[in-house]
């Protein structure tokens, strides 16, 4: 014998209702989603609002492009660099100078942009040389950065990068905070690159980020962990700014 519950009429009939309901409204919303796409990322495959990278260092750009080339860390946006040697901003706050970068680097790109400034804190020092490594590097070298040390029991550190991002000259700036903690040590591996000699991981398997290879640096490094904040800023408000920028090209056309 069939049992037809007393409910099943009602149901049928409001399954009946919802999806013919359900159905247009779904179909809605995907045609305004991606008519918002490809009005504000053209034909979706390709031209993406850019952004400028604003570095004067070729090996930074070089870490940037790597981390940029794997998986994970896809971005939104299309990327393009600009190599200008902006002014080094004094200060001992990491985050106010990585602000700053930012914004002049946007007064000279005239658009969307980020930028990074790296830090070299030792904890002996309450944190010197900080943003001032690159003027101790130059000048007292890999040497001079162990001397510093000579005299305290302590020779832990921490690298830091903070990329700050912003539209365009004139908008809020966001900065994204990336830290690895390590020791200073006496100069190991290639020389490539600043202070890679001298920094050992605390998680690199007792190597110096000079004896990585890049794949090795880029799994533990301050600049990874910061750019992953940033690809992940970007993801999530990828629409709005987007929309931002295409208001800002069509008041300034
Ligand atoms: O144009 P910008 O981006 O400012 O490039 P810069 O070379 O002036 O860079 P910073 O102002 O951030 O100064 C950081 C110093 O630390 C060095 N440096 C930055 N990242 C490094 C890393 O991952 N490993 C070793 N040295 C690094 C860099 O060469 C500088 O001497
Ligand atoms: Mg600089």
């Amino acid at each position: 014998m069939k049992v037809v519950s007393r409910h099943s009429l009602p149901l049928a009939f409001f399954l009946y209702r919802a999806d013919a309901w359900i159905v247009p409204q779904l179909s809605k919303r995907i045609a305004i989603s991606s008519r918002f796409l490809t009005s504000f990322y053209g034909s979706m495959s390709s031209e993406l609002p850019a952004l400028t990278f604003v570095t004067g260092n070729k090996k930074k750009l070089e870490e940037v492009k790597h981390i940029l080339s794997s998986n994970g860390n896809k971005l939104p946006f299309d990327v393009t660099n600009q190599k200008i040697d902006l002014p080094e901003l004094q200060g001992d706050d990491p985050v106010e100078i990585a602000k700053e970068k930012c914004k002049l680097a946007a007064e000279q790109v005239q658009g969307p942009c980020f930028t990074e400034d790296t830090s070299l804190c030792f904890y002996a020092l309450n944190g010197l040389p900080g943003p001032y490594i690159k003027w101790f590097l130059e000048k007292c070298g890999h040497d001079g950065l162990n001397k510093m040390l000579v005299g305290f029991n302590d020779n832990s550190a921490y690298a830091q990068t903070v990329f700050a991002f912003t539209i365009g000259p004139g908008h809020p700036v966001e900065v994204f905070d990336g830290r690895t903690e390590g020791k200073i040590v006496p100069p190991r591996g290639s020389l490539d690159f600043g202070w890679d000699p001298v920094f050992e991981p605390l998680e690199g398997n007792g190597k110096t980020y000079a004896e990585m290879n890049k794949d090795e640096k880029k799994a533990i490094s301050h600049r990874s962990r910061s750019l992953a904040k940033l690809s992940a800023y970007l993801s999530e408000n990828a629409e709005s700014i987007a929309q931002d920028l295409s208001t800002k090209k069509a008041r300034s056309s």
